[in-house]
């Protein structure tokens, strides 16, 4: 079955530059394309990470985390000419021919898919809506599981830099996980406890082309994302990111210098649904086009993903299943081919 054409993706950087109109594959149906979309009456909340051990932050937090899942950070950190760089070496990297892209290749041998590399989504099914962009998807973490293989060579920047910003990126996700567990009245390393020297760290850069129709197509489809936490740099000027609250989409403001951050399913699960991880999506755009780096935070694949113990009680048993990390994983690809949740499948 994987050797039939029709699961073998293209490129869209490729595609769009030959076709004037979507392919099919890639056109939403009537009921994805409703787009409602709040621009006005509330905005994603913005924490300031140097005080989240003050109190009013603090609870800034909780309430970020309990409606929208999503947040912007400032005080993060991550130096301006580090982000930027990060940016401009994606943005390189896609820059380049197909012949160099491919040396990185998602595809063995032209067909056979694995999630690390360069290309596309796989495809499970004949009627997958396919995203209208191009991803980079790489394992940065732990370090003995790094396969530099699977990582550009040129621009000759990329590979210090990702590495360089994946380092400085673990403080906040220390501090964040540190401070929800505090929230949660919990041990303050409960949820870092939580990840072994086996959890993985992965990166997705997702290259975003122009679309001359960009109401038929979307650059990301709905979906929440695997992981614990994950923390999202995207271009300043373009706005297209956009996160469901109460049925309505809401427009993801983009802050220079400032970062996103959004909670996973693990995470939804472990704080026994206290915490919300976000159902979120990208617009396509028919004149810029668009980088994101996403970071996530996994855990090991042998380790059970449960509601923390201290959070179950008489009146408030686990509203999710335990799973195992690995089959909760099997899982989120099935899923979101179809454009469903596997977390939903975990809910009690
Ligand atoms: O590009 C974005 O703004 C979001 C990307 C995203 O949701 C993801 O990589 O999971
Ligand atoms: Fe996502």
């Amino acid at each position: 079955m994987a050797d039939e054409q029709w699961s073998v993706p293209m490129v869209v950087q490729e595609l769009a530059a030959s076709v004037k109109e979507p392919p099919s594959q890639y056109v939403l149906g009537e009921q994805n394309r409703l787009l409602v979309v709040d621009q006005m009456t509330e905005s994603v909340p913005i924490i300031d990470l140097s005080r989240l051990a003050a109190a009013d932050e603090a609870d800034k937090l909780r309430a970020a985390l309990q409606s929208w899942g999503l947040f912007q950070v400032t005080n993060h950190g991550i130096e301006s000419s580090l982000m930027d760089d990060v940016i401009t070496a994606s943005k390189a990297f896609f820059h380049q021919p197909l012949e160099e892209k491919q040396k990185c290749s998602n595809l063995l041998d032209g067909k056979h898919f694995q999630v690390e590399g360069y290309g596309n989504d796989q495809i499970k099914t004949q009627h997958q809506t396919r995203d209208w962009s191009d991803r980079l998807h790489l394992k940065v973490g732990p370090k003995d599981e790094i396969n530099l293989a699977n990582w550009p060579k040129h621009p000759e920047s990329f590979r210090n830099v990702l590495q360089e910003y994946t380092a400085k990126s673990k403080r906040i996700k220390h501090i964040i996980l540190g401070t929800m567990a505090r929230l949660l009245e919990l041990e303050e390393d409960y949820f870092l406890n939580q990840f072994s020297d086996r959890a993985p760290t992965t990166v997705r850069i997702n290259h975003y082309v122009p679309c001359p129709t960009p109401d038929m197509v979307l650059g990301f489809k709905a979906h929440s994302d695997d992981g614990v936490l994950a923390t999202l740099l995207v271009d300043n000027d373009v706005a297209a990111l956009q996160v469901l609250r109460d049925s309505v989409w809401y427009s993801v403001p983009t802050n220079p210098r400032s970062l996103l951050v959004n909670i996973g399913d693990f995470m939804e699960v472990m704080s026994n649904g206290i915490f919300k991880s976000p159902v979120h999506r990208v617009v396509a755009n028919a004149e810029t086009e668009r980088t994101s780096i996403a970071m996530f935070y996994g855990l090991d694949p042998e380790k059970v993903i449960e509601p923390a113990a201290d959070l179950l009680h008489q009146k408030q048993p686990a509203r999710y299943k335990k799973v195992k990390t690995k089959d909760y994983m099997a899982g989120f690809y099935e899923h979101f081919a179809r454009g469903t949740r596997v977390l939903d499948s975990m809910k009690v």
